[in-house]
């Protein structure tokens, strides 16, 4: 998917002015409340009309202002999947996903009704009516009645935060897999870094209606790491856990990491701060901490008034943050030799 965009919009107060060429399948738009991720989205879709500006997908010009150029939301083939999916509340399930289906040209048709069932799981909600789904089984309906509607690209508009941590990573699951197994690019919405790691591969950080940056979301998570008052998040996926004590020892980079949850599933993704990662020049005698890592510096850099090291823990690695005063003490440069030591209970089970 190639995008070019060049938009002005405004509202009172509020300006949107955007100018950016993006290329791949995974991308994001990430800012704050406010700062014109919805208003970009349905610019992009037509739902709302530019004061000027140019839309052009995949060399294809949706909208000119200057040419006179402005495709209705139904010729841009753009499907928009919302925080809240907004199902006919009058029809089953099964009439909500062939909705956009059977209004789809028949040549544009490429996605296949059995296929999108299996892909999202939703076969025994065929016949229900929608008033009594969980939340997670209208974002299902919801992604699927979209995806039906053969679009040829997916806006993803902040699709997860209706939904709490444990609906929030299935939803991820049946998002990437949806537009996997149909192939349609998708541009996600999201005011969480955490959800532009997982989601895509090349982000738009938007600040108060303009493009601040382009980079990708690992590069956005190290530059705000420093300002951030979570700092930079080490996700970690683990599996198989030993039961010892307690606690559950995962295998990770050739060696094991403790933590305290004690989990029922043989996979899971954790969360760690750069923050709680300790880092000493020399074994320890004895320490609380149930992680003692030797690890090597694979790389630093600086982000606001921190220090990030990037560390090789055998073949893990891991972002820990320290002040440039322990940088200098602890001599960190690439490829020194350090101890990591983190808490049992430093890591946050994710989903
Ligand atoms: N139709 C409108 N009329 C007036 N102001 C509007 C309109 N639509 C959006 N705005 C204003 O434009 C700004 C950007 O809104 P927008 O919904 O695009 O932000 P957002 O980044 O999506 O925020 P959030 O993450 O909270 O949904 C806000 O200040 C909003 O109040």
């Amino acid at each position: 998917m190639e995008l070019h965009v060049t938009l002005n919009k405004s509202f009172g107060t509020f300006s949107l002015d955007m100018a950016f060429t993006v290329q791949g399948e995974r991308i994001g738009v990430f800012g704050p409340s406010g700062c014109g991720k919805s208003t970009l989205v349905s610019l992009l879709a037509g739902l709302q009309q530019p004061d000027s500006g140019s839309i052009s997908l995949d060399g294809e010009v949706l909208y000119d202002s200057h040419g006179g150029i402005n495709a209705p939301p139904e010729q841009r083939r753009i499907g928009i999947v919302f925080q809240r999916p907004y199902l006919f509340p009058h029809m089953s399930v099964k009439a909500n996903l062939l909705y956009g289906f059977k209004r789809c040209a028949a040549a544009n048709r490429t996605v296949d009704f059995d296929s999108l069932v299996e892909v999202l799981q939703i076969g025994h909600l065929l016949s229900r009516s929608v008033h009594n789904l969980s939340g997670g089984e209208k974002q299902r309906v919801g992604i699927g009645r979209t995806v039906l509607s053969n679009p040829r690209l997916l806006l993803l508009d902040e699709p997860l935060s209706a939904l709490d941590d444990n609906l929030k990573f299935q939803i991820i699951d049946y998002l990437k897999a949806a537009s996997a197994a149909f192939r349609i690019p998708y541009i996600f919405i999201s005011h969480s870094l955490l959800e532009m790691r997982i989601m895509t591969d090349r982000v738009l950080a938007v600040s108060a209606g303009r493009i601040a940056a382009q980079a990708t979301a690992e590069e956005l998570a190290r530059s705000q790491m420093g300002r951030s008052p979570i700092g930079y998040i080490n996700l970690l996926r683990l599996d198989k856990p030993r039961r010892i004590n307690g606690v559950s020892a995962y295998a990770w980079g050739g060696t094991e990491l403790v933590i305290s949850t004690v989990g029922d599933r043989p996979e899971a993704l954790f969360e760690l701060s750069s923050k709680d990662i300790i880092l000493l020049k020399q074994h320890p005698d004895a320490i609380s901490a149930r992680n003692l890592l030797e690890c090597i510096v694979a790389d630093t850099f600086h982000s606001g008034n921190k220090v990030g090291v990037e560390l090789a823990c055998g073949d893990g690695k891991l972002v820990a943050e320290v002040v440039p005063e322990a940088a200098r003490e602890l001599g960190i440069a690439r490829g020194s030799r350090l101890f990591a030591a983190i808490k049992a209970s430093a890591f946050r089970r994710l989903e």
